[in-house]
């Protein structure tokens, strides 16, 4: 009998809590099944000994997609009370206590499997993307828990409590000799990608304005129209790759050849991994240098999960003392320090082990570097107003930390980066903003980039004859620097904007005040009595949404006569 550890995940971080689950349950003697969710038939769970169920939570609280076919099983009205009598479970969930609906999949899981009977191992276990050290600030004490329940309850036989944290587990691919080789595509049955070609990428702040903000343009092929075709507040999953930067420490710390890196080779799983990878992984043949460029993340912080994992490759006795250390759970406010506070790559923590790295074989850097996720912007441009093309705002992330070469976000510095012609591959996701129909008056709060979705919308609703009129309250550092799309908004009609520069004179405004100071002052109007004037936000900042629920009513209020031109 062995171990079932299932997963339902949207952009893979559930999959790699999965992954080093797995691991650790390997090292503790125990067989075990990695599965997502919508690939397990429910009906063999009774059957189960024990389950670990981890999801993270999209969308506005929804589930993720490959767990949504399992989730609709599980919530059949014929499944008996007693359908998990027999069965251990735990549930991991990955979330982020921003969203208003934290952790929402989890908990509903966690609810439902104590419904069906499932003896539960532990407490619900809720993952914070907001903690100071991420999901471990939760992952850490909920499998220790549900470790010392399984051998406690003595479920597997040979089981072990205490492991060896230098124990080396068999790699989950293998590499072999092929004759020609292909750039890796990011083509799955259920999740598809496409190119979208780069046609313009445009520096829309000051030369001398701190913040590099750009307008990238994507044009659209014919063939791919439907594909990519999308509303006002939809988001663009765009899937980026490592900057040359990182590569080249990376490379040179591995101290991996031209010819290795440039050999043809087929990524065959091995026997031993069972869960099946993705095929686009495992198909046509690809080089060692694709993968390093377009798969594996070599810029995101290292977890803890990736220090066990070189710990116990390390060759030299100093350098796997000090990797023990970072991985063990004793040693977290050190693993905080030496990377996640000062943002460290896993490129430079490559380069700050060196005898380690070039011991490391190529098959190894599967097992541990985390893939590249695809990241979502909201779309700024309208659909009916730019025809075949995609337009996203996008501020480049680049700041200092106490190491000396500035810290670069992955994406934006990819999409900064891109040239005419460059491709990048990207699907259409629908976004969390659900607009109401062109009739309603609407008041939309979009400082900076986060004006994107409201651009989309509001030219948009400037092509319609039958729009009310919106206001836009928009904020900035000041109307030289980054004013984004002022020209625009001064040929709109049926969008007021009213902007507060924060730094255009000597007191800072932002735009959350101003924003509180324009409700009190004026006399906000909707077009009619029947209508309900709708707000939305679109910030990070301060204002939550129940601060919405709360102002829209106060807008309600004042909401009354059919004329917005005195506001
Ligand atoms: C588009 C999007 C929507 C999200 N919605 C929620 C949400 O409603 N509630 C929540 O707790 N976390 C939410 N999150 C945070 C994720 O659940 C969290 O980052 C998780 O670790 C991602 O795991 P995954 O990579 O396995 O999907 C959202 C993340 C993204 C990117």
């Amino acid at each position: 009998m062995s171990l079932l550890i299932l997963y339902g995940s949207e952009t893979g971080t559930a999959q790699d809590v999965g992954e080093s689950l797995r691991r650790e349950a390997l090292m503790r003697n125990l067989t075990v099944r990695l599965i997502s969710m919508d690939e397990y038939d429910l009906h063999s769970l009774p059957n189960e000994k024990a389950a670990l169920l981890v999801c993270s939570t999209t969308g506005q609280g929804e589930m993720p997609p490959n767990m949504r076919s399992f989730w609709r099983s599980m919530l059949r009205k014929s499944i008996p009370n007693d359908f998990l009598t027999n069965t251990h479970a735990a549930v991991l969930g990955l979330g982020d206590s921003s969203y208003q609906k934290f952790n929402f999949a989890g908990k509903r899981l966690f609810r439902r499997l104590e419904q069906l009977g499932a003896r539960m191992l532990t407490q619900l276990g809720l993952a914070d993307d907001q903690h100071e050290i991420g999901i471990d600030g939760a992952l850490i004490p909920w499998k220790e828990a549900v470790w010392m329940r399984l051998y406690e309850e003595k479920i597997f036989e040979n089981m072990k409590l205490e492991v060896d944290p230098t124990t080396v587990i068999p790699s989950k691919f293998i590499l072999e000799p092929a004759s020609i080789s292909e750039n890796l595509n990011f083509h799955e049955e259920d999740q598809e990608y496409r190119l979208l070609t780069a046609e313009e990428n445009r520096r829309v702040t000051a030369d001398d304005h701190f913040q590099d903000t750009r307008l990238v343009r994507f044009s659209v092929d014919d063939k791919d129209s439907h594909f990519f075709s999308y509303n006002p507040g939809d988001v663009l999953m765009v899937w980026p790759y490592n900057n040359d930067e990182s590569m080249q420490i990376a490379i040179d710390a591995l101290q991996y050849s031209d010819d290795l890196l440039d050999r043809p080779v087929h990524i065959r799983t091995n026997d031993r991994y069972l869960n099946p990878p993705p095929k686009w992984l495992v198909g046509d043949p690809t080089t060692l240098r694709s993968c390093l460029r377009r798969l594996l993340d070599l810029q995101t912080i290292p977890r803890r999960t990736f220090f066990e994992v070189f710990a116990s490759l390390a060759v030299d006795e100093f350098e796997k003392r000090r990797l023990l250390e970072l991985a063990s759970p004793q040693g977290l406010d050190d693993l905080l320090a030496y990377a996640n506070r000062v943002r460290r790559t896993t490129a430079e923590t490559f380069r700050d082990f060196p005898v380690t790295s070039k011991s490391i074989s190529p098959e190894r850097l599967f097992d541990l570097l985390k893939t590249i996720r695809p990241r979502a912007f909201s779309i700024a441009s309208s659909p009916v107003v730019q025809g075949n093309s995609i337009e996203l705002l996008v501020a480049k992330v680049q700041y200092k930390s106490r190491l000396s070469d500035p810290r670069r976000g992955l994406c934006s510095t990819f999409l900064s980066r891109l040239k005419p012609g460059d491709k990048v591959f990207s699907k259409i996701r629908p976004g969390t903003f659900k607009f109401p129909p062109v009739e309603v008056p609407l008041i939309c709060i979009g400082p900076g980039t986060g004006v994107a979705p409201f651009r989309s919308l509001l030219i948009s609703r400037e092509r319609n004859a039958s729009s009310c009129q919106s206001i836009l309250y928009f904020g900035c550092r000041n109307s030289k620097s980054d004013d984004y799309f002022r020209e625009e908004w001064e040929k709109c009609r049926r969008t007021k904007v009213v902007k507060a520069y924060s730094r255009d004179q000597e007191e800072k405004v932002f735009l959350t005040q101003w924003f509180f100071y324009c409700l009190q002052f004026s006399d906000l109007r909707a077009t009619s009595n029947d209508r309900t004037t709708k707000c939305w936000g679109n910030t990070g900042m301060d204002f939550g949404e129940e601060c919405f629920d709360f102002h829209s009513g106060f807008l309600r209020r004042h909401a009354q006569s059919s004329d917005w031109s005195d506001t």
